[in-house]
């Protein structure tokens, strides 16, 4: 269809319209995140928050198919600022249901992989609509059960609005006749086509996009899954559900199917009709999927595909003539953003030595002034960790840290009544400890000495992970030898090394973070696909 270029378009939702003319898709760009500064905002976020604070300790059932499905095996979901607060309880799957579960995807997929592409793309759209007017709603919810700040769970939503945007978008481009080389008296065409039966598991600590993110690239490429929600968050898995209902979204294409990972994580994986996992999480459970998937189990016809996103130990160096206050900015935001719970927290400090005691000074400094509290009060810069078992973990690593480094900061558990943790320093901790090598995912950050920039670069390479790093420098062949040498697949210079954003940085990891698979890239639904080419003689 032409569209007219005099032609003065006009907006209806995200839909760019040319009159007269077929509707054309805005391009896509990312959700901005709320001004917490503005006190509109704020009396919203908090309006928000009391109407979820009104809804907590409901119940939450397994869908399957049309069905919904309460068992007497469930679990409660707590708040972990506040750990006597009941955010949801949530009926758990074994593996009957599972099995169940695999066959409603089954009998789904036969429908919704001849859906258009194009309609598929746009049940996204309307999903990330509703997403965007109940923004402050789902980020409450994050608040709640994931403890979340205002700023960590309004990001999280916002990404999670990207990824539908985005990934809609893709959809429609893939869809479009892939370029081919011409061969004289034949037609050749490539298209791409679904797998089949995807099993999605997903992290707690992005509750929301990562889950929204894998769920809905897997769907949007035509597949059908069974989506199995991490335990410590599945009431906002849940009210995902309700959304995607909401949205129009086919019973079937994906099922909710709830449940501890040792009960039904390898009885999905290991399904004959399974065809793909898309996993994100940590590092043994990843390996262990990848394990089972590879088994070719009776009557299986396929090699199960498996996308597995896993943790990481990550790097910020700082030169001798960096700007330290930058140097200080970004690795204070990138260890305690959201109680160091990323996979791209910086977890190791590595700082030549010309500046090595200023940056820690500043670090210190800026440290000093992060508030540790509930995560839903505004004043909190520094939420709780997840739960029981990450805060006993994480403190047991800074008692490790204290035998490997000096503490300057921190290291004590903080208010009782949630599962609070100080934001800890550890100083002149060796390349090879364990505080070095070993992923802590809570909020403790390590400061390591470099001799040189060449000493730096060896150092941030010597973990098993590579997701991500950042180096703060003004040199520009220091900066050039890093894009060469760091190994890691996000690298920054001169910010954070956490934050990155749909279609801007896709995201994912080398070595044991993972496959790599640049979640919120042009690679990724490629994932979700297989291409089929035809080839008419004419
Ligand atoms: N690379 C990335 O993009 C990325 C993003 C977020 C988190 N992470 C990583 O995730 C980890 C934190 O998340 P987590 O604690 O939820 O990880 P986890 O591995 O403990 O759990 C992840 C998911 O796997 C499920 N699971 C557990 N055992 C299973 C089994 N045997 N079979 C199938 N599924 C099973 C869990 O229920 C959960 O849904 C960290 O290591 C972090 O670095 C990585
Ligand atoms: N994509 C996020 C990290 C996700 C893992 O926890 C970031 O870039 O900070």
């Amino acid at each position: 269809m032409k569209i007219e270029e005099a032609a003065v378009p006009f907006t209806l939702g995200k839909i760019l319209f040319s009159r007269g003319e077929m509707p054309m898709r805005e391009p896509y760009q990312n959700e901005p995140f709320t001004d917490f500064t503005i006190s509109d905002r704020i009396d919203e976020f908090q309006e928000a928050l009391r109407k979820v604070e009104s809804e907590l300790g409901k119940e939450y059932l397994i869908k399957i198919g049309a069905d919904r499905i309460e068992t007497t095996t469930k679990r409660r979901s707590i708040n972990p600022s506040q750990t006597t607060q009941l955010v949801g309880i949530v009926s758990q799957a074994d593996q009957a249901l599972a099995h169940k579960a695999i066959l409603a995807a089954a009998a789904a997929f036969d429908h919704w992989k001849r859906i258009a592409p194009s309609a598929r793309s746009r049940m996204l759209y309307k999903a990330a609509a509703i997403l965007r007017r109940r923004k402050h709603e789902f980020s409450a919810w994050l608040v709640y059960e994931a403890g979340k700040t205002w700023a960590e769970a309004d990001a999280d939503t916002a990404e999670a609005i990207d990824f539908m945007e985005y990934y809609g978008r893709e959809m429609e481009r893939l869809s479009e006749r892939q370029p081919l080389v011409p061969y004289p008296g034949e037609d050749n065409e490539l298209f791409y086509i679904p797998l089949g039966v995807g099993v999605i598991i997903p992290p707690w600590n992005f509750p929301l996009a990562i889950m929204v993110g894998m769920t809905m690239a897997a769907i949007v490429a035509g597949n059908t899954v069974v989506l199995k929600p991490a335990s410590a968050t599945a009431v906002i898995a849940a009210k995902f559900m309700e959304l995607l209902e909401e949205a129009g979204l086919p019973d079937g294409v994906v099922n909710f199917l709830p449940g501890s990972g040792t009960e039904i994580g390898d009885y999905l994986v290991e399904h004959p009709l399974t065809r793909f996992i898309c996993f994100t999480g940590s590092r043994e459970v990843g390996l262990r999927i990848n394990e089972k998937a590879a088994i070719v189990q009776q009557d299986q016809k396929w090699i199960k595909r498996v996308v597995a996103e896993m943790g990481g130990k990550d790097t910020i160096i700082v030169d001798e003539d960096a700007d330290l206050d930058l140097a200080a900015e970004a690795i204070t935001a990138s260890a305690f953003g959201y109680a160091g719970q990323k996979c791209s927290a910086c977890s190791r400090a590595v700082v030549l030595e010309a500046a090595y005691d200023a940056v820690i000074a500043k670090v210190i400094e800026r440290t000093k002034l992060l508030k540790v509290g509930k995560a839903n009060e505004l004043s909190s810069h520094i939420g709780p960790v997840i739960d029981e078992r990450a805060y006993f973990s994480i403190l047991k690593y800074i008692e490790v840290g204290r035998s490997e480094g000096t503490v300057v900061y921190g290291g004590s558990k903080g208010a009782s009544g949630g599962y609070f943790i100080e934001p800890t320093i550890i100083k002149d901790v060796e390349p090879y400890a364990r505080i070095s090598q070993e992923e802590i995912f809570g909020p403790v950050l390590a400061f390591i000495r470099a001799a040189n920039f060449e000493a730096a670069i060896d150092i941030a390479n010597n973990t098993e992970y590579g997701l991500t790093g950042a180096v703060i420098s003004r040199d520009r062949s220091k900066l050039e030898q890093a894009r060469e040498q760091f190994h890691v697949g996000n690298l920054y210079f001169n910010r954070k090394c956490t934050g990155a954003l749909v279609g801007v940085q896709p995201f994912g990891g080398f070595n044991m973070s993972g496959t790599d698979s640049k979640a919120g890239g042009r690679d990724y639904l490629l994932l979700f696909m297989q291409s089929k080419v035809v080839t008419e003689r004419f």
